[in-house]
C-alpha cells in the first residue's frame, strides 16, 4: 500500500468509464487536503459516474484513482475508510430513527458506541433535527432524509467527503446549516468534492472549481481564474461559454 501524508486528498488520472458509449473519456483530476472542490458540468457529463467510481461503487475501466495517497484499485478498504460518498438519492432506512440510523452507520465504520453517540448527538444539532430524534425516518420530508444521510456520511468523521448535489431541494436554512458543516469540515483541515447545478453554490463556497464536459475535464480554477479564461462576468456566463457546443 501507498499512502503519504503529503499526497494530495484525491488524485485522479486518465479514468475512463463507458456505457455503450464513454461517459468518463479519459479524466485526470487532482483535489487538494483541505480544498473544498465543486465539479461543474451540463446533464450527462460524467460527473455522477466519477463520484461513484472514487467511492468504490463502479469499477472504472482503465485509469487509476488514488485516495490520500492511497490506490483504490489496490488497496479499495483503507481508500475507502478514509471517504464517504453521499449520492445525490441517499437510502435511508424507514422503520429506524435518527439514532439509530446513525448507530447503525456509525457500527459499519467501526466507530465506538461512546463516540458514535456523541457525533450523532452533535450532528443531528447542527442540522437541526434533534427535535426528530425519536420519530421514525419513514415520516421525514425529502429535506430532513437529506439532511440525515449527510449526518450518516459525517458519522465516522472521514478526511474525504464527496457528495453529489448535496443542496437540491433543500430550503434555505437547512442548505445554510449543510453549507455550514461542509465549510467546518474544510476549516478543520477534510476535503469536500461536491457537484451541483446551484452555480451560486459553488460561487461561495467553493476555493477552485472544475468544469467536465463529456467526460473530461476541460476546465478549471479559481472563480477569478476563470473569468480571466473567458469574457464572462459571472459564474455562469463562465460555464455557459466554456460548455457551450463547437
Ligand atoms: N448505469 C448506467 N448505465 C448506462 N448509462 C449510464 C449509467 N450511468 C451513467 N450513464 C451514462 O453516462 C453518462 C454520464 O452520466 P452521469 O450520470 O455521470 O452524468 P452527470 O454529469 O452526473 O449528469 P447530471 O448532471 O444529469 O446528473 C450519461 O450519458 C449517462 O446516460
Amino acid at each position: 500500500m501507498t499512502t503519504n501524508d503529503t499526497a494530495p486528498a484525491l488524485r485522479i488520472t486518465a479514468l475512463h468509464k463507458a456505457y455503450g458509449r464513454p461517459a468518463v473519456d479519459g479524466l485526470d483530476l487532482q483535489v487538494e487536503r483541505g480544498e473544498l472542490y465543486a465539479l461543474l458540468g451540463p446533464n450527462g457529463a460524467g460527473k455522477t459516474t466519477t463520484l461513484r467510481m472514487v467511492s468504490g461503487l463502479v469499477a472504472p475501466d482503465a485509469g487509476r484513482i488514488e485516495v490520500l495517497g492511497i490506490d483504490l484499485g489496490e488497496a479499495p478498504g483503507d481508500a475507502k475508510r478514509r471517504l464517504a460518498y453521499l449520492p445525490d438519492d441517499p437510502m435511508l432506512y424507514g422503520k429506524l430513527k435518527p439514532f439509530e440510523y446513525l448507530e447503525f452507520v456509525a457500527g459499519l465504520w467501526g466507530v465506538g458506541a461512546t463516540e458514535a453517540e456523541e457525533r450523532a448527538r452533535a450532528l443531528l444539532d447542527w442540522l437541526d433535527l434533534s427535535q426528530h430524534a425519536h420519530e421514525l425516518t419513514e415520516g421525514f420530508s425529502r429535506g430532513m432524509k437529506q439532511k440525515l444521510a449527510l449526518a450518516g456520511a459525517l458519522i465516522h468523521d472521514p478526511e474525504l467527503l464527496i457528495l453529489d448535489e448535496p443542496l437540491t431541494g433543500l430550503d434555505a436554512a437547512a442548505a445554510r446549516q449543510v453549507k455550514d458543516l461542509l465549510l467546518s469540515h474544510v476549516a478543520r483541515g477534510g476535503t469536500v468534492i461536491l457537484t451541483t447545478h446551484i452555480l451560486e453554490v459553488a460561487e461561495r463556497l467553493a476555493q477552485r472549481i472544475g468544469i467536465i464536459r463529456q467526460g473530461r475535464l476541460i476546465a478549471e480554477g479559481t472563480l477569478e481564474e476563470l473569468r480571466e479564461r473567458t469574457s464572462g462576468a459571472s459564474l455562469e456566463e463562465v460555464f455557459l461559454q466554456l460548455t457551450a457546443q463547437p
